[in-house]
């Protein structure tokens, strides 16, 4: 018999902002792509419906309070400390940082990657650019270690200014640290945009850190599997 391998389900959280570009980076690596617009989407009694997760950019302030909103923080939040390979870009990125140095009035971050950052700290949107960032990978957990830049555009883009003890630089332009990952989760920010540069090498490394863990669609997929023959 043959058996085919299971396809993996990236979760693009779809409230707001560039969730197409992310999706055609995706779909092109030959993963599933699933829109999240509700918290049953992300996560269930059973735990994480997705195997990776993707908070795309756009404004961190709106996608911050339709979150809230609509319930999707907490399962968000719980979904990436429960070990969900997670992307997050620009926007995504002030999302997942510990701390916003000028956050918009009442916005929150999901506080997972231990970073603060400062928003809009490249300028304008008229300041926008494509440039290419020099990548400091971790060899252990990448399957791209040998990689040394990858492009994007910087587009009202943050910036990091401190990275915790819990995280650690992934990327820099200039002495700008514009990358980073966390230690011990597989939770990556990019101030930049790699899906609009068509660039896929963050979203590769993505289903890299799917396939060491371990697919949970794929587990619960097998249990269905199961149960329907039994
Ligand atoms: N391209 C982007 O995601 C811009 C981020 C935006 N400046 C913010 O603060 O949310």
């Amino acid at each position: 018999m043959v058996t085919r391998p299971h396809t993996p389900v990236v979760g693009v959280l779809a409230l707001q902002g560039g969730v197409a570009e992310h999706a055609r980076v995706i779909e092109a690596l030959g993963a599933r792509v699933t829109l999240l617009r509700r918290a049953a989407e992300v996560s269930g009694p059973d735990g994480p419906r997705v195997d990776a997760l993707v908070l795309p950019g756009g404004e961190s302030g709106v996608i911050d309070r339709l979150s809230r909103r609509l319930g999707l923080a907490d399962p968000l939040r719980e979904t990436i400390r429960a070990g969900v390979p997670t992307l997050g870009t620009c926007a995504g990125l002030i999302m997942l940082a510990d701390r916003i140095e000028d956050p918009a009035p009442g916005q929150h971050s999901l506080g997972v990657l231990d970073v603060a950052v400062r928003r809009n700290a490249f300028g304008a949107q008229i300041a926008s650019h494509e440039a290419e960032f020099r990548l400091d990978f971790d060899a252990s957990r990448s399957g791209d270690a040998s990689a040394p830049s990858l492009r994007g555009a910087l587009i009202r883009a943050p910036e990091i200014v401190a990275v915790g003890p819990e995280a650690r630089p992934l990327a820099r332009s200039g002495n700008a640290i514009v990358g980073a990952q966390a230690r011990r989760l597989p939770i990556t920010g990019v101030a930049f945009h790699p899906e609009v540069s068509g660039d896929p090498t963050l979203h590769r490394m993505l289903l890299d850190q799917i396939e060491a863990r371990g697919s949970v669609t794929g587990r619960s997929a097998s249990r269905w599997r199961r149960t329907a023959v039994a």
